[in-house]
């Protein structure tokens, strides 16, 4: 059974084909890269996996469940989790302190602000921990997020995806914007990540494609132009004319 699947998906926006009858399916533990020229429908086709958006035609399913009616909290209750730009939502707070309350989400224990400083103490323990996986410093886990380079704000971005605990992450351009000296930092993160979460990675960056994913799924016009292991879709001639140009990667 595949951990996340799509049948015939399809998203259309006024007379325009965004989407056009996609069928995907992620194994469980998979590293799965979904590329593709701009304009070719990732964005969309990721909304229509988070719930952000409808589908005009075709299923979503998690875990062999048909997940195309819920909204989005309820997809994520049910293990599928995307991460978000976080520096705009918590630039005040610690990273300590946002991945404690994304990990006290989880548990449903928002609402509990009364709650006695000491029974804080064991999400603020596996905050710690998530976040020394992701190479924080004890120093950068106590810093305002503001505080910290944009590679470090990319990283917290995943560490509040993770405190979900999902079964499914989808990684949105987690390396955009960061600076090459950083970036190394995010994408040795990416490739660390524990193979008890299916990930689905939605990126420009070829090098970090190249090296992450297992299987790719390329993108073309809304539709699937190519699917397969990185080597084959780099020597793809449909999908090098489309999209890689050049040489061969890797
Ligand atoms: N809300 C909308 N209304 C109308 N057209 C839209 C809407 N959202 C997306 N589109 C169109 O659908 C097509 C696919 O857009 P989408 O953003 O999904 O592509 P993308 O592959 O993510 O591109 P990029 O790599 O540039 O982010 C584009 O032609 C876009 O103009």
């Amino acid at each position: 059974m595949s951990a996340l699947a799509t049948e015939g998906l399809t998203r259309d926006f006024g007379g325009f084909r965004a989407v056009a009858d996609v069928s995907l399916a992620l194994a469980e533990g998979a590293r799965h890269a979904l590329i593709g020229p701009n304009g070719a429908g990732k964005t969309t086709l990721v909304n229509l996996l988070s719930g952000a958006l409808r589908p005009s035609a075709g299923r979503v399913l998690l875990g062999g469940a048909e997940i195309t009616a819920l909204p989005q909290h309820a997809r994520v209750k049910r293990g599928l989790a995307r991460t978000f730009q976080v520096n705009q939502l918590f630039p005040d707070l610690t990273p300590e302190g946002a991945v404690g309350l994304a990990v006290l989400e989880r548990q449903g224990l928002t609402g509990r602000w009364w709650r006695p400083a000491a029974a804080h103490a064991a999400e603020r323990e596996e905050a710690r921990a998530l976040l020394a996986g992701l190479r924080f410093s004890a120093a950068e886990m106590r810093a305002p997020t503001r505080s910290l380079p944009y590679g470090r704000q990319r990283l917290l971005e995943i560490a509040l995806a993770l405190a979900l605990r999902p079964r499914v992450l989808l990684l949105d351009e987690p390396a955009a914007g960061v600076p090459p000296g950083e970036s190394r930092a995010v994408l040795e993160a990416v490739a660390a990540l524990p193979r008890s979460v299916t990930v689905l990675l939605i990126e420009h960056d070829m090098d970090l494609v190249f090296r992450f994913a297992e299987r790719i799924t390329v993108l073309a016009q809304g539709a699937v132009l190519a699917e397969g292991p990185p080597a084959a879709i780099a020597r793809d001639p449909a999908v090098r004319a489309v999209y890689l140009g050049g040489p061969a990667h890797g």
